[in-house]
């Protein structure tokens, strides 16, 4: 049994005056403890991937599976419960709140879990310290980097201890250097157990991905397993 299964998923997007297939029929397996980057041109369809495999966003038709539970068949009360176990995200805007220091945007994610404040106190500060930023725990999001403000949102992705991350181009606002310490971060935290998909247009970020998922045109063109990946494609494809 995979960790997550995708089968002939197919998103349509619908409006009063468009229609839209943003997915034509993609299945996948990933496994436990894998490390995926989701790249393809612009409109091939990764976030509406990433979005159903998070959860999130209903396929129009086909089944997603994590861990073996039917995800689009939960309720939603269900379904939200699911991710606040499973799911850490990450995005591209790291959406800390900016009147709450570094160890309290952390702890968010945690006021609605029955924990007591100084448990909570010490899983932020936990997760903090796995993204290399304990003591900077007091820090206002504007005391930080840009990269600084993305590792506390991965903190604040992992503080629940789920054991999947989704991330949506998570150094697409970072300079090279920054990307690569991002992508660090990711890659210990893989080593940990944690699986990880992230959606990705830089292409230095492949590497550190042990499965790329290429997609063109709302299709999964190909699933390479190495970190031997295909700069042709992307160079071709602009992704
Ligand atoms: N909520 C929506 N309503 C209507 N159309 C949408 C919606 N979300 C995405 N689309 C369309 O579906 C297609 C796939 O979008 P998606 O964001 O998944 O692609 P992407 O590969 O992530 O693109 P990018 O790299 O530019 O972020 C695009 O044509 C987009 O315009």
């Amino acid at each position: 049994m995979s960790f997550i299964e995708g089968k002939e998923l197919v998103k349509i997007y619908k409006g009063s005056d468009y229609e839209h297939t943003a997915l034509k029929g993609v299945s996948f397996k990933i496994d436990a403890g894998d490390f995926v980057a989701i790249v393809g041109p612009s409109g091939s369809g990764k976030s509406t991937l990433l979005s159903i495999i998070g959860s999130l966003n209903p396929p129009t038709s086909g089944v997603l599976k994590i861990d073996d539970i039917d995800i689009y068949k939960l309720s939603n009360e269900k379904r939200a419960d699911f991710r606040s176990h499973y799911l850490g995200f990450v995005f591209q805007q790291y959406n800390l709140i900016s009147y709450l220091t570094a160890i309290e945007n952390v702890m968010l994610p945690l006021s609605i879990k029955k924990i007591s404040h100084s448990k909570q106190r010490e899983m932020a500060l936990a997760a903090l310290e796995k993204v290399g930023l304990r003591e900077k725990a007091g820090r206002m999001p504007s005391e930080l980097s840009g990269g600084e403000q993305q590792r506390v949102a991965i903190a604040r992705a992992i503080v629940h201890e789920p054991p999947l991350i989704l991330a949506d181009e998570p150094t697409g606002n970072l300079d090279t250097k920054n990307s690569e310490e991002i992508m660090k971060v990711f890659s210990s935290l893989n080593k940990e157990g944690l699986t990880i998909l992230f959606v990705t247009h830089n292409i230095e970020n492949l590497s550190f991905a042990r499965k790329v998922i290429y997609m063109r045109d709302g299709l999964i063109e190909n699933i390479e397993y190495s970190t031997n990946v295909d700069i042709e494609f992307c160079a071709v494809s602009s992704c």
